[in-house]
């Protein structure tokens, strides 16, 4: 396939890029529907894309791109489950995980099996004597459930308590075991290949610790989600929950590694999550690209980092169970699409995954946004509104009132924010202002320059009507989309992680260096970290 930089509607977004000068605040003044024009609703997401930094030419443009990179087409090779991971000779099926019974979907008969087997085990935890659920993963074996549970917080039963170790660091496994009772403690070892070094180092030490605790029937008190059932097996577990290795780990919620989400939110809400990503897998397989969402924010995101040259984009969910979103998604884009060679191989000499970062708000707002008004960068925002809050139980009057006054706060915080932003305040203005905390000593035009921002800064908003399991599933497969179009544009393979592997081999080849204290071979300055480590 040609490379996307040599492709006709590159080179004609490169000549749009060279005169562009787009004044988002002049494009609304001047078109009163371009809001409007830019509001787009898939599977009850609706987004505004109507702030960010492109027009009607740039949009036919990448619209052309896509075409000419033939986005659509790899798509429907995925979909199909053509072994578009060439790397490692698989199809990439994460949608057929989420396909209603009967579907036409490869795959079908196992997947419907694997997932009754496995909300019949969540259904059976939740009515039994289990009080804590200690789900041992990393990776793509942690942050979706670590993620979905925190977002679906509303939605756990009083009695269960969820908990998520990943880290090696032994600190992170010491912080839950003092809160456990053996005899009402579920551990779930997950794992897609059952060799990750963190994971199982803290599953030995949780069993250990069942067992010195006075724990029995071993058995009935740890399960594993794996699709190597005989490491799992070989490591003392009866409940094995297997996956297929079409399933990408970072793509691997909606499988059974989704396990303690569906504990912790019951059979029901966990099949309307899949319901709510297939009702947007629909919507990405059938919508015409103009106004197919993920294909829309696929490519400006390329527009972004291929043409304005933006490295970075920060995510800013104003909702508190959306905090570890930023993670996820860290790891959905930057494992699927920081690859420097495309698919055949060959160097690539155009940018790719972006710095995905970000924080609940309104927390950024008074640390990192700072940067984002009057930093020397451009940083595209993508702000996470909902507009009816869950709260778990139903609160006495005084409370609501004032739980209902902080949702207002915190939607009219996320608005403003955007707001601010494209807006921006003018040299004029600032001098116009009374400072009363500043310097009376400064000279009023130092003074005002320090408070102007420069404004036209892009966002987009992104708008549920409330966060539960449906509209949580439609969110993360319209990520998952949009990271697989810039993705395609870019020819590479989204779905390989072989950079994080060199850090594990070293990492096991300096372990046994710890205890024999040889730095031999080593540069400088790993042998003096060694040193200091055995001091
Ligand atoms: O599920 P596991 O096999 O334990 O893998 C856990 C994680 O570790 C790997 O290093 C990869 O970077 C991730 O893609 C993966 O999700």
């Amino acid at each position: 396939m040609t490379r996307a930089d040599r492709l006709p509607a590159w080179g004609e977004l490169q000549k749009l890029r060279e005169s562009w000068s787009l004044d988002l605040r002049a494009a609304f003044q001047q078109d009163s529907a371009r809001a409007q024009r830019w509001q787009f609703e898939a599977a009850g997401v609706r987004v505004d894309l109507s702030k960010n930094l492109w027009d009607e030419a740039v949009w036919s443009g990448l619209l052309r791109l896509a075409e000419q990179a033939e986005v659509l087409a790899q798509r429907d090779a995925m979909l199909r489950g053509e072994a578009i991971n060439n790397t490692e000779g698989r199809a990439v099926l994460h949608t057929a995980l989420r396909a209603p019974a009967g579907a036409p979907t490869p795959f079908n008969d196992e997947v419907q099996q694997a997932l009754e087997r496995m909300l019949g085990f969540a259904e059976q935890v939740r009515a039994s004597g289990i009080r804590d659920v200690v789900h041992i993963g990393i990776g793509g074996s942690d942050l979706g459930p670590a993620m979905a549970v925190q977002a679906l917080q509303a939605d756990l039963p009083p009695h269960l308590r969820l908990h998520f170790v990943s880290n090696v660091d032994g600190q992170d496994l010491a912080a839950v075991l003092p809160q456990l009772q053996p005899q009402t403690t579920l551990f779930i070892v997950a794992s897609k290949t059952f060799t990750t070094q963190e994971t199982l180092a803290n599953a030995e030490a949780a069993k250990a610790w069942f067992l010195a605790a006075g724990g029995t029937e071993l058995a009935r008190h740890f399960a594993a989600t794996s699709s190597n059932r005989e490491a799992a097996q070989a490591f003392g577990i009866e409940s094995v929950f297997g996956f297929w290795d079409w399933v990408g780990g970072r793509y691997s919620l909606w499988s059974v590694i989704g396990l303690p989400l569906a504990i912790a939110i019951g059979a029901e809400r966990f099949r309307a999550l899949l319901a709510g990503a297939h009702a947007m897998d629909r919507h990405f397989a059938e919508a015409p690209a103009e106004r197919n969402l993920p294909v829309l924010m696929g490519l400006l995101d390329v527009w972004y980092r291929n043409f304005l040259g933006f490295s970075s984009r920060s995510v800013a969910p104003y909702h508190q169970g959306l905090r570890r979103l930023p993670a996820y998604l860290q790891q959905l884009e930057m494992e699927s699409n920081g690859k420097c060679v495309d698919r055949e191989g060959n160097p690539l000499t155009f940018a790719t995954s972006p710095v995905v970062w970000g924080e609940a708000g309104t927390n950024g707002q008074h640390a990192y946004f700072q940067m984002l008004h009057q930093g020397t960068e451009t940083v595209p925002v993508e702000f996470i509104l909902v507009r009816q809050p869950r709260y778990g139980f139903q609160p006495p009057p005084a409370l609501a009132a004032r739980l209902a006054d902080q949702h207002r706060k915190l939607l009219a915080n996320g608005i403003a924010q955007a707001q601010a932003l494209m807006q921006g305040k003018r040299f004029d203005e600032a001098l116009g202002e009374k400072a009363p905390t500043a310097n009376p000593q400064l000279a009023a035009d130092a003074l005002a320059r320090h408070r102007s921002f420069p404004g036209n800064r892009p966002s987009s908003l992104i708008l549920l009507e409330q966060l539960d399991a449906h509209s949580l599933g439609a969110l993360i497969a319209l990520y998952e989309h949009r990271v697989f179009v810039s993705g395609a544009v870019w020819g590479i393979n989204s779905f390989d992680q072989w950079g994080v592997e060199l850090g594990k081999a070293l990492c096991s080849q300096l372990l046994p260096r710890l205890d024999s204290g040889d730095v031999h071979g080593l540069d400088g300055s790993t042998a003096a970290a060694l040193r200091w480590v055995r001091a």
